[in-house]
């Protein structure tokens, strides 16, 4: 993915004032919403051309967030700047802003060529003016055959086409998205995805999409903000945050086993690792990385090698000794969960798992090779 003329990867957009004006282009958002034992409390940037995903768990705050952008939560703090605007107070429908909602929400009674002039109408433009417009957007979306259906007659796919259409047909200089995938089966998910993707691809102003899924998030976004508990924990680009998890969450949407530590040299001492006994004797991870003080540590459980013994000569740096927690079958491979020297995860074949006699509650030996880890400061 490019970034010509967009966000630079660190996710600072030029010219954003930190105080009172907004930066003079695009979104710079600061989101509070109090909701009792719940807050939001996210700021968000982004620069005209960006496509942001918010990525989080169950309860995050993500739904709050888009909503509190389109104005159908107010904000109970913080600001909302869009091309040197404020819109803190400027009600819903008199933004420029597009959202399409997870349900797509079209009105059942009017055509799809009518839901998409809908917008424009409201916004002065003639019945004429208005179709005209709404007809050239449904062409553009490879619907024109569609404009007279109504929405029971589309597929998820068409009918989700639609509501992007309308979104657009007002020109938003912000474009939402709620999980703009999660209504269609997975076939027809994978075309609507890269057909998505290149109308996202084509959107001049700012688009903020919300998704659990990490694939959509990483096919679609140019930037990831991860929202955990209201706050974000980590944002960057798909691969910036796939390839330098900094919460359990993020290394379990990517695969990875991750440890938080200190380093000394090759050798990470893993936090929390202190037995009790004042002795610091819990595990240590060797590493390639020469690194000091705080960092993460990362692996991906294909690199872990479990045996039944404990294996007398290995070119593995790392080696524990586990009891297996649980396992997961995963396609062909299966999938292990392990406690004791070390918390991990492991993938192994399935025939590499009968050969060890795997079950929950063997004991094994876990091997990792220092080249196979990645560390990097915290
Ligand atoms: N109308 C409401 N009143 C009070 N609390 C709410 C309301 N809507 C959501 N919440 C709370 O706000 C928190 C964030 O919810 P939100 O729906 O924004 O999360 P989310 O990240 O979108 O989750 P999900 O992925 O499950 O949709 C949750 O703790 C939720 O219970």
């Amino acid at each position: 993915m490019t970034h010509t003329g967009k966000t630079p990867p660190d996710g600072t957009v030029p010219g954003t004032a930190a105080g009172g004006t907004p930066a003079a282009e695009g979104l710079d958002a600061h989101l509070v919403v109090d909701r009792g034992a719940f807050r939001l409390d996210v700021a968000l940037r982004a620069a005209p051309g960006d496509v942001v995903a918010l990525l989080g768990p169950n309860g995050a705050g993500k739904t709050t967030a888009l909503r509190a952008l389109a104005g159908l939560v107010p904000l109970d703090g913080g600001r909302l700047g869009l091309d040197g605007r404020l819109l803190d107070r400027t009600p819903p429908e008199s933004r420029p802003v597009g959202v399409v909602f997870q349900d797509y929400l079209l009105f059942p009674h009017l055509s799809a060529l009518d839901n998409v002039a809908f917008g424009p109408r409201c916004h002065g433009a003639t019945k004429a003016e208005a179709r005209a417009l709404a007809a050239a957007l449904l062409e553009r979306m490879g619907l024109a055959d569609h404009a007279g259906a109504k929405p029971r007659k589309l597929s998820g796919g068409q009918a989700q086409r639609v509501a992007l259409a309308r979104a657009l047909a007002t020109r938003p200089r912000l474009l939402l998205l709620d999980e703009p995938l999660a209504a269609l089966d997975a076939r027809t998910r994978l075309d609507v995805r890269a057909q998505l993707r290149r109308h996202l691809a084509d959107f001049e102003a700012v688009a903020v999409l919300v998704t659990h899924d990490p694939l959509d998030a990483m096919v679609l976004a140019d930037r990831l903000v991860v929202i955990e508990h209201g706050h974000v924990v980590q944002e960057g680009t798909p691969g910036d945050v796939a390839r330098r998890p900094r919460t359990d969450y993020i290394a379990h949407l990517v695969g990875l086993n991750l440890y938080q530590g200190r380093a000394d040299g090759h050798t990470v001492h893993v936090d929390g690792s202190d037995d009790g006994t004042g002795t610091g004797t819990g595990p240590v991870i060797v590493t390639t990385e020469d690194l000091t003080g705080p960092v993460f540590v990362a692996f991906p459980p294909g690199a872990v090698t479990l045996h039944r013994e404990r294996p007398a000569a290995s070119s593995a740096r790392n080696q524990w000794r586990c009891e297996v927690t649980g396992m997961e079958a995963h396609g062909d491979q299966i999938r292990a969960d392990l406690t004791g020297g070390l918390r991990l995860t492991a993938d192994l074949t399935t025939v590499a798992a009968a050969e060890l006699g795997l079950h929950p509650g063997a004991e094994v030996w876990a091997t990792v090779k220092a080249a196979q880890t990645h560390a990097y400061p915290a």
